[in-house]
């Protein structure tokens, strides 16, 4: 018995409101009540009432409400229910949060387990039993909102959604961002720059013609995209910083051709120096390319050497735009010292394949669908009440939408990559196919990756040393919230929802992934805590640094043109005929502009790495855990600006303040 003072917290949403009826029960360890309290919910709103309990409830372990519909039936945003607690036998209240963040519908009764702290994780058997039965019906809901959908063979599976009205209320859009979402997509570039330019041309004229469409801050790649220095450090800084690795031999497809014995030794030195670096293309060898408005499109399947100068810079050596083919001549090698426009279009081609290995591989499989297949997987496996659900979830925020959204119109049958790209019409599907296919765990936890890639230890690569402190502040916020809630290796093997997790990610979500190293089951904590690094590294920095340079590095169209409408050169006489004739048309260079500046720009109301809205973890050791993320993460926001600000060209896509805690474009 005692007084229970309760507050109930609603969202600050559009349509986050009730006009039901809204019906408490406190459910202690011993017993529980019926509070008389019925309530209309307000948005934004925290209302308070007090009541006194005969009833001797023993330890609070749920809240149960229930919306009581007359007439309207609508959804409520409960963000967390809180209750002070003050018996006679206690010296202060004592303060017990409920969280909730889910929209409430229906008029069933919903159940909200005490937020997690250490104690009550720990808790001992018997309470676990109560909780048991309660996280055992949750998952069963869960699995029947949330169920997997092949939306293409060789794919990662995705979520059960034609469109994203499909998708469960939680995972939607709020208001706000639909809103803006929609509108910039719609009214704002596409129909004006489109139908305006449209009309007035169809094709360029001459490279400069591409100055009429660009806008914003993308005056020095207007002048500098023809420099073989800023064409080497997009590939080490620019949107695309996945391609380059160090060289460990001369790649087998290099043929070099008699009379080029000058450039075989200059690349056999750089070798031996360790200052060889490449970028393959291989992947799109083969790959039908798209037929657009009845003209044909052409695909290349580049090889690029580097060498890395004492200074930092990285600088092309040789171009060979597609591998060699028996019974064909060997493929012809492009040189800095080719006639300019020659040059130029070698690496014009090495630069639209970048572009769509970029938006597909390292953008949309890399870090949209692994985010998705991560969400899909907790949502079904682990019950609210799990610490490592509570961790997780924010990071998966609007992600289920905005990957339903590209299924039905980036990626769909007619939509922006049919219309505008040279892999469109199936051939982004296959490539699609062919990553996924070696996709390994070790790709995307970044420091295997980048030691495998032999790109540790470089001055000049401003993306490695920045997505290398964020790994480390993301693994120290993990190993925090992980140590809290397991107290050895056994906690980690005996947790059933987490082993199911596990195996739900690697043998449904990604089919079989095994084989390509990713784990069945976690035997300790380091091993836990490594792979929840890489899932929330995923979702948060790994997709800002291949996000945010779209703008910067794509909206000037021939640095990185989005389709190509003439075949590879195959000889060195090349003209600016030749070069125009195969630069995109002013539509597809419009809708390019359109496209990256909608998935680059920044988001309203975007939560930041770090900075979730939900509080799900009661306790001071878990709010300690936060407050030092946070730390960590001020203090490289003030190392990496103090570095930029040396910099001719500032590298800014890791800044902190830049990372959004989930993907939501
Ligand atoms: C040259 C244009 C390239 C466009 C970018 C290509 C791939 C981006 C990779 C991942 C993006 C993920 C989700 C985007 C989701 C929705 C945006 C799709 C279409 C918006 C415009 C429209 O609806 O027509
Ligand atoms: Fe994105």
């Amino acid at each position: 018995m005692g007084r229970y003072r309760v507050r109930v917290d609603t969202g600050n949403f559009v349509f986050a409101a009730s006009a039901n009826q809204v019906q408490l029960w406190l459910v202690g360890h011993h017993s529980e009540a019926k509070l008389g309290l019925w309530f209309h919910p307000a948005r934004g709103q925290m209302e308070d009432f007090e009541v006194d309990l005969k009833e001797d409830l023993g330890p609070l372990l749920f809240v149960k409400l229930q919306k009581i519909h007359l007439l309207l039936k609508d959804a409520w945003f409960c963000n967390h229910i809180t209750v002070w607690v003050s018996e006679k036998n206690m010296e202060e209240e004592q303060e017990i949060l409920f969280p909730c963040y889910r929209w409430v519908q229906g008029d069933g009764i919903i159940c909200l387990p005490v937020a997690t702290g250490k104690e009550t994780w720990m808790m001992e058997k018997e309470v676990q039993g109560l909780f048991q039965k309660h996280r055992e019906e949750e998952l069963e809901e869960r699995r029947r909102l949330y169920r997997w959908n092949t939306w293409r063979k060789g794919l990662p599976l995705t979520v059960d959604a034609m469109t994203e009205k499909d998708l469960p209320l939680d995972m939607r859009f709020h208001e706000d961002k639909k809103i803006d979402f929609v509108g910039a997509e719609v009214t704002g570039l596409m129909e004006v720059v489109l139908k305006r330019l449209s009309t007035l041309l169809s094709s360029w004229n001459s490279l400069d013609d591409f100055a009429q469409i660009v806008w914003g801050h993308q005056k020095r790649v207007c002048e500098s995209w023809k420099d073989d220095d800023f064409f080497g450090y997009q590939f080490l800084n620019g949107a695309n910083p996945t391609m380059l690795r160090r060289s460990t031999s001369l790649p087998t497809r290099l043929v070099i051709p008699p009379g080029a014995e000058e450039l075989q030794t200059q690349l056999e030195r750089k070798l031996q120096e360790g200052c060889l670096f490449e970028a393959d293309f291989s992947l799109l060898d083969g790959i039908q390319p798209n037929v657009i408005q009845g003209e044909r499109q052409y695909l290349a399947a580049p090889l690029v050497m580097f060498k890395m100068e004492p200074d930092g810079k990285l600088l092309p050596m040789v171009i060979q735009l597609q591998p060699p083919c028996s019974g064909s001549p060997v493929p012809p090698l492009f040189l800095p010292s080719d006639p300019s426009l020659t040059w130029l279009l070698a690496k014009i081609w090495v630069k639209n394949s970048d572009l769509q290995l970029h938006e597909l591989q390292a953008h949309l499989l890399k870090t949209h669908l692994m985010a998705e297949v991560f969400a899909v997987a907790t949502m079904r496996c682990l019950s609210g009440m799990h610490p490592i659900f509570k961790l997780l979830v924010p990071h998966f925020r609007y992600t289920m939408e905005i990957n339903t959204r590209a299924r039905t119109s980036l990626i769909s049958e007619g939509g922006i990559f049919d219309q505008v790209t040279n892999t469109g019409g199936g051939g982004h599907l296959d490539i699609l196919r062919r990553a996924t296919a070696c996709l390994t765990y070790r790709s995307l936890c970044l420091p295997n990756d980048l030691a495998d890639r032999g790109l540790l230890g470089i001055p000049s690569a401003l993306y490695v040393h920045d997505v290398l402190r964020l790994w480390d502040i993301i693994f120290r916020y993990v190993q925090g919230i992980v140590h809290l809630h397991y107290s050895g290796d056994k906690d980690v093997q005996d947790d059933s929802e987490l082993q199911a997790w596990c195996r739900e990610i690697t043998e449904i979500g990604l089919g079989g992934a095994q084989d390509r190293g990713f784990p069945v089951s976690f035997k300790s904590r380091a091993e836990l805590c490594h792979f929840l690094t890489m899932c929330i590294f995923t979702s948060s920095a790994q997709h800002s640094a291949v996000s945010q340079g779209q703008q910067d590095w794509y909206t000037w169209v021939p640095n990185a043109p989005d389709t190509m409408r003439q075949p590879p050169p195959t000889t060195k006489d090349v003209t600016l005929e030749m070069v125009m004739a195969t630069m995109p048309k002013v539509y597809q260079s419009c809708l390019q502009i359109a496209m990256t500046w909608l998935l680059s720009r920044v988001q309203p109301n975007r939560v930041l790495l770090g900075y979730p809205k939900e509080e799900y973890f009661s306790g001071p050791e878990s709010k300690a855990v936060l407050s030092r993320f946070q730390e960590d993460l001020d203090i490289l926001e003030r190392e990496i600006v103090a570095r930029n600000e040396g910099l001719d060209l500032p590298y800014e896509y890791l800044l902190p303040s830049r990372i959004e805690n989930s993907i939501t474009i």
